[in-house]
């Protein structure tokens, strides 16, 4: 499905993939696209909710600045008012630009060769109880808290995708469910108006703490029958009932992503 809101009050368009969006994260993609800075508009895919400083579900293209949303550093310096101190950036060509980009890419390959190590124990499991398999070297690898240079809407501008993954024409993706909905192997369509990104998963519909407060254990126990899993108080949190319909969001990005494989978990390991 194409876009389902746009906002329109601020410097440059934010734009909705979903018509399941609360007031609170709608003033929060505004405040973010009324930063001098960002390019052409704001995209927001369809698990879009409420985040620190910038919107989980955003994806922010910016000229020559990059937001890393919990810096929180002393924004007086460049004389700036910020909407929401989250919203704390780096600009180009400063003391510690550099070194942020060098450190959150440096944190991408940590968490590559963490995924790595824990495919290569998994297929060690499995290769132990399954009859004999073959291995391609086709992986999915996909981050969705990150920046990266790309080039949108005429431009060379940093992306940060929060709670988004890219999903230019033939990327492979992951968007998982939760404990107990179904989860997607997909195949990115290379869309411009989301700045080639999709939903980085269905997205949540309330807090930790509000799920906390809102579930019982029994809850739990039921909506993730026939799922082998913990089923105690410390995961009540990433109850199934806290997320959105993962099927609602598949539906609302069409244009985005193409489903390759529909999966169902028997087992979810949460530490
Ligand atoms: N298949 C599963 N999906 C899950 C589970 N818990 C959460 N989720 C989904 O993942 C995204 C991203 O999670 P986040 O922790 O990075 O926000 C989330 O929006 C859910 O849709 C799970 O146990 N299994
Ligand atoms: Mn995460």
């Amino acid at each position: 499905m194409p876009v389902q809101q746009v906002l329109t009050d601020q410097r440059v368009p934010v734009k909705i993939w979903t018509d399941d969006v609360d007031d609170r994260s709608k003033e929060q993609l505004a405040n973010i696209a009324g930063l001098p800075f960002v390019h052409h508009h704001v995209a927001a895919m369809p698990d879009v909710h409420l985040g620190i400083g910038a919107t989980i579900g955003s994806v922010i293209a910016t000229h020559k600045a990059i937001i890393p949303a919990a810096v929180g550093v002393d924004m007086e310096r460049w004389m700036i008012q910020l909407p929401d101190r989250d919203l704390a950036y780096f600009p180009e060509g400063t003391e510690h630009f550099n070194d942020y980009v060098e450190a959150v890419h440096w944190a991408q390959e940590y968490a590559m060769a963490n995924r790595q190590a824990m495919l290569d124990l998994v297929l060690d499991a499995l290769a132990r109880h399954l009859p004999p398999f073959t291995v391609t070297t086709e992986a999915v690898n996909c981050h969705h808290n990150y920046v990266a240079k790309e080039h949108h809407y005429g431009a060379d501008v940093w992306v940060t995708r929060k709670g988004a993954i890219r999903a230019r024409e033939g990327d492979l993706g992951i968007v998982p469910g939760s404990m107990g909905a179904r989860s997607y192997i997909v195949r990115g369509k290379g869309n411009a108006e989301s700045f080639c990104s999709s939903a980085h998963g269905a997205g949540r519909r309330m807090s930790r703490t509000a799920a906390e407060k809102h579930f019982t254990e029994a809850d739990l126990e039921m909506q993730t029958a026939g799922v082998i899993c913990r089923k105690d108080k410390g995961v009540l949190d990433e109850i199934p009932g806290a997320y959105k319909d993962i099927d609602q969001v598949m539906a609302n990005q069409r244009d985005l992503t193409e489903i390759l494989h529909t999966l169902k978990q028997v087992v979810c390991v949460k530490g």
